[in-house]
């Protein structure tokens, strides 16, 4: 299953009732006025942001949204009932587009924010409408106008608030798999993942955490190379990296800095998102040789640096202690839902 962040649906807003020719028939009343009624409006569309929601999978299947008519205005003036609105729930986070033109109409980000999509069409008058001195009885009505009809590329950045960052064959993958229940493919080629992975962490306190583990980086990422820009943009509303290096790798720091400098060449803050540099497959190394090489990245980075190993699961009790201590310092939690979805 692939993790679907864009959606593509029609929306189509309700059309306005007719406005009716009718006239008054009473007894005793030889010429009753012009009494036909006006068509009520149609309803419209709105997108609304929806806290329960994490993906936009829904809208694989169904694409095409209308909402109902306004009704045709009928005889003793009574105006139609109009159409109730469309509301179409959508995970916070998504961005709204005009799919033609690339306008961006809107950014739904907190629960119960909504944005109308379409807006429906008014309903025609009656022939009540046009009594006049010179015209006692009208025969005219007019039809309701069309509600309007968009083409809409919804776009949904995951909202992970945690992003594991680094080379290919870093071990990203590994790591969030035995971090949650997300069960991406591992494998000992370059370039395994091609989407994010997304996965939930519980925290201490119960709750989950957004974890998204990040296809591999390479030099000039940030310029489209490799997988990278697409999924860059993925991070940039992450509170954390996780910058995870292969400790086995022949060299170490000058892999540390390709990613340090795709980060610093995308923008958007991402290089000055809070980081925790972190060694992984450090079974692989004697302990002399991780200390040796712990304290040579300490040195480069000039902050503390974990060891941990995937595989083997150990020390990852502090990284997650980190991480949270990390997430808890930086900014009060935003009321946005975490996003769960999986390649
Ligand atoms: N601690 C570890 N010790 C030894 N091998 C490991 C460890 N962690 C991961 N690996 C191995 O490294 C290889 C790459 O792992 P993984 O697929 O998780 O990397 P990745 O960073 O997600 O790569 P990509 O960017 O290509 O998706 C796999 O063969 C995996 O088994
Ligand atoms: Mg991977």
């Amino acid at each position: 299953m692939h993790f679907i962040d864009q959606a593509r649906i029609a929306v189509k807003a309700g059309r306005g009732g007719d406005g009716i020719v009718a006239f008054r028939r009473e007894k005793y009343v030889p010429a009753g006025g012009p009494s036909g009624g006006d068509g009520g409006r149609g309803g419209d569309v709105l997108l609304v942001a929806d806290a329960n929601l994490q993906t936009l999978l829904d809208f694989k299947y169904r694409r095409i949204f209308e909402a109902v008519d306004g009704r045709r205005g009928g005889p003793n003036r009574c105006t139609g009932a109009s159409g109730d609105a469309l509301r179409i729930k959508v995970p916070c986070g998504t961005e709204v587009r005009d799919a033609r033109t690339g306008i961006l109409l809107g950014d739904l980000t907190r629960p119960g924010e909504e944005l109308l999509v379409a807006a429906a069409g008014r309903g025609g008058l009656g022939n009540a409408h046009y009594l006049s001195n010179r015209n006692r009885a009208p025969e005219k009505c007019t039809e309701g106008k069309e509600g309007e009809e968009w083409l809409l590329q919804l776009e949904l950045k995951l909202l992970a608030e945690v992003g594991i960052i680094g080379l290919p064959n870093a071990g990203k993958s590994t790591l969030i798999s035995v971090l949650s229940a997300a069960r991406p493919k591992i494998a000992d080629y370059p370039f395994t993942t091609l989407v994010p992975n997304l996965g939930v962490v519980r925290r201490p306190s119960g709750d989950g955490t957004v974890f998204a583990d990040i296809p591999g980086l390479i030099a000039g990422a940030a310029q489209g190379a490799g997988l990278g820009h697409d999924f860059l943009r993925h991070i940039e509303r992450t509170r954390l990296l996780v910058h995870l290096v292969d400790a086995a790798s022949e060299a170490v720091l000058s892999d540390l800095q390709v990613v340090e400098r795709e980060l610093a060449a995308y923008g958007h803050g991402l290089e000055r998102r809070p980081r925790l540099v972190v060694l992984n497959k450090i079974e692989l190394l004697d302990p002399a040789e991780l200390e040796l090489l712990r304290a040579e990245v300490e040195g480069h980075c000039g902050r503390s640096v974990l060891a941990v190993s995937a595989a083997t699961g150990s020390h990852l009790d502090s990284l997650l202690a980190a991480v949270w201590r990390e997430l808890d310092i930086g900014a009060p939690r935003e009321t946005e839902e975490p996003v769960m979805g999986e390649a």
